[in-house]
């Protein structure tokens, strides 16, 4: 029935104040009120609508990206929302956009390539969005490797210029977000050419589009690459191709933080590291690493309701039958999702954190942190985004069948997020950063340079200095096991963070104890899920393995009674999850019905197709013997 909270049942068992969780959660209380707030603005705003993108054309799915995109600055314009409040109003709008390329990537390429003057010039612009950007490196040939990109960039000092230019079909720049059909401006990377030599790759702001008609400019060939996986999913987004025929700028549309040239053509490498035209896609993978939280928590959170919502077998003399939450099978898989979940939250503030650090350094010059940050982002990114992609179908499975309908959700979960794996660096391609970051730290073991922060315990692998000789056989030759090693660094820094979290204050009852448990989990499942290397390394015996083994089922159930109070605690709307199985009531039955329904196939009883195709069949004599 409506109204009813079918779910109260589970809400009273609960051991620890969930107000005081949500705090946590959201980071303070001022985090928790400004998404809480906005959250709910959204979802009760039909402008916002979601539910209908499974039934829309490519073309209609897109127009009404671009209405909403305009009716959330309109909104935030109106209501004169903070750029804090307008961010978390994008986040809740819930659907890929060139917005998110905009604010996410031209703007931050901007302010952290732009010198002073480029920032003041730019800048002003962008923010009230008089121009759309978008980051166009990736090119059809070259992703990874962006030292092989081939877009040109050739300065003409007759004209105080640079040339742009494809000079091959692989140089078209292939996948930017909101290049297909709106961005007005690129972030263009390409590499300088200077008197007929080569300095690497370099961004140049490039106007692709009128900002009279929005027509393409002289020289300048775009439009979007095509359908992507999943119906509705990432297809909000124009992912596009570009081509330049020997597009003109100006020489002041290069951004000179990190490499200058001046107009007689002289080219001056800054006294900053050559990685810092990279400083973008560092700082885009420390926001996806928090994306990832909050992508696998909204998964956990369907799942989990619909776990304790949906019973099956069990019954005992015609009472009950059995909610499924309660199977040992069902709790295996779904809580280790559960204290993932919040480990990705913790690890994303101390990302944060970290990212905001080095930032202040490189301010002063300091670049002591800048290859702990590098391999931090992109080893947790990787980590944290395939640990997600695959936590989100394993949510999709604890659902069982009702999982695979678009109404719960997780399809299109899915399909939008799993990309997270491949866009802003190949997951197996940031881990290999990280092994190399590992190897150097090992190549110094026993020098004066001492590994600190993250690295730290390495010390304590003097072994490894002995064996030294052994990695000469080759990088790639021992790629496989360095991204393994590389994992396992990271799992390490997630496990250490969880516990320091744990011993910061942390008010509320029993929060403090929820949250052990959920790092107990984590760690323990860690350790279970690698049982092999830890045995066979001598770590530790078959003993511990039997007892981590018992502690973990021991740790689910103490998490049991607390599991929707734990998801409860994300605070998400229903119109945020979009999903019938995981509504904060309960309850799913009628609702599935009443959903399907309302599917356009359903609109007639005799579907169209049935006079021309159907009846035919049904109708025709059998000539042949009956076969
Ligand atoms: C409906 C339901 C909705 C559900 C929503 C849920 C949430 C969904 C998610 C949100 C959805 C939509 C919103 C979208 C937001 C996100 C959008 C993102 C879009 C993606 C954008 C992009 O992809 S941009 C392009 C990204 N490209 C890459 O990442 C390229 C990867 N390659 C590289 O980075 C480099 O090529 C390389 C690092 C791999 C190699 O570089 P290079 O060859 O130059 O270097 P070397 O390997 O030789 O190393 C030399 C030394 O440099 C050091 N180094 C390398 N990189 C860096 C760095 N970045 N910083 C510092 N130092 C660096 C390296 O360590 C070496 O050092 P030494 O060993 O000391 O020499
Ligand atoms: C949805 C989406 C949005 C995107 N948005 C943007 C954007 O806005 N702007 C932009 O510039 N780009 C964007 N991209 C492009 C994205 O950044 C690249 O696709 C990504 O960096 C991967 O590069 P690639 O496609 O060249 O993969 P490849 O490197 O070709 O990967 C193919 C395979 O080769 C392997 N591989 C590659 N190199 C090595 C190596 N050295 N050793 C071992 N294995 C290796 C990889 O692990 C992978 O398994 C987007 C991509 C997607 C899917």
């Amino acid at each position: 029935m409506e109204g009813v909270d079918h779910l109260a049942h589970e809400r009273n068992k609960s051991e620890f104040d969930v107000d005081a969780m949500k705090i946590v959660w959201a980071g303070s209380p001022h985090a928790f009120d400004v998404s809480d707030r906005i959250s709910k603005l959204v979802a009760s705003d039909p402008g916002f609508r979601k539910d209908n993108r499974s039934t829309l054309s490519r073309k209609e799915l897109f127009k009404n990206t671009l209405r909403k995109a305009a009716y959330a600055w309109k909104t935030i314009v109106d209501l004169r929302l903070s750029e804090e409040e307008a961010a978390k109003l994008r986040f809740y709008v819930d659907e890929p956009a060139f917005t998110d390329l905009h604010w996410g990537m031209f703007i931050p390429a901007i302010k952290g390539q732009g010198t002073e003057e480029q920032q003041q010039k730019w800048l002003p612009l962008a923010y009230k969005m008089q121009i759309i950007g978008c980051y166009a490196q990736t090119e059809l040939g070259h992703g990874s490797n962006v030292q092989g990109l081939e877009t040109t960039a050739t300065f003409d000092p007759q004209t105080d210029e640079f040339i742009i230019h494809s000079p091959t079909l692989t140089s078209s720049k292939w996948w930017p977000g909101g290049l297909g059909k709106v961005a007005t401006h690129a972030i263009a990377y390409a590499r300088l050419i200077v008197g007929g030599r080569e300095h690497g790759v370099n961004g140049f702001i490039v106007q692709l589009r009128s900002l009279e008609d929005h027509s393409p400019l002289l020289g300048i060939t775009v439009g979007d690459i095509g359908m992507k996986f999943g119906n509705g999913a990432y297809n909000t987004m124009d992912n596009g191709v570009l081509r330049f025929d020997h597009v003109r700028i100006p020489r002041n549309q290069m951004l000179m933080r990190v490499s200058q040239v001046t107009c007689e053509g002289k080219y001056k490498q800054s006294d900053v590291p050559r990685q810092l035209v990279y400083g973008t896609m560092v700082y885009v993978r420390q926001t996806i690493v928090a994306d990832a939280s909050c992508a696998l928590s909204r998964a956990v959170c369907i799942a989990t309701r619909y776990s304790a919502v949906r019973r099956q077998f069990g019954s005992q003399n015609g009472g009950p039958e059995t909610q499924v939450i309660d199977y040992k099978t069902q709790q295996s898989r779904l809580f280790p999702l559960l204290a993932s979940a919040y480990a990705f939250r913790f690890i994303g503030e101390w990302l944060k954190w970290l990212y905001a650090d080095v930032t202040q350094r490189l301010q002063a010059n300091d670049f002591s942190t800048l290859p702990e940050a590098h391999a931090c982002t992109a080893g947790l990114k990787s980590l944290t985004t395939t640990a997600t992609a695959d936590g989100i179908e394993e949510c999709r499975k604890l659902c069982g069948g009702h999982g695979y309908l678009c109404s719960s959700g997780l399809p299109e979960l899915f399909a939008v997020y799993v990309p997270a794996c491949t866009y802003e660096g190949d997951n197996t391609v940031l881990l290999l950063q990280v092994a190399r970051f590992l190897m150097k730290t090992v190549s110094q073991l026993g020098s004066s340079k001492k590994p600190v922060g993250t690295i730290a315990y390495m010390t304590r692998v003097e072994h490894l200095m002995q064996c030294r000789c052994g990695v000469q056989r080759g990088f790639a030759e021992l790629s496989v096991d360095l991204v393994e090693a590389a994992v396992a660094h990271c799992q390490l820094i997630v496990v250490s963070k969880f516990i320091e979290k744990l011993q910061q204050e942390i008010p509320g009852k029993g929060v403090k104890q929820q949250l052990e448990v959920l790092c107990n989990i984590y760690a323990l499942f860690l350790l279970h899920k690698h049982q092999g290397d830890f045995l066979s390394t001598g770590c530790i015996t078959p003993k511990h393995a039997a007892l981590a083994n018992d502690e973990l089922r021991s740790l689910y159930s103490q998490v049991r009674p607390n599991a929707i109070a734990l998801v409860d605690a994300f605070n998400y709307t229903d119109h945020y999850l979009g999903s019938i199985l995981g509504c904060y009531d309960g309850n799913v039955y009628p609702k599935l019905y009443e959903a399907a329904w309302k599917d356009p196939l359903n609109e007639s009883v005799v579907p169209d197709g049935y006079h021309q195709y159907i009846r035919p069949l049904l109708k025709q004599e059998i000539r042949t013997a009956r076969l």
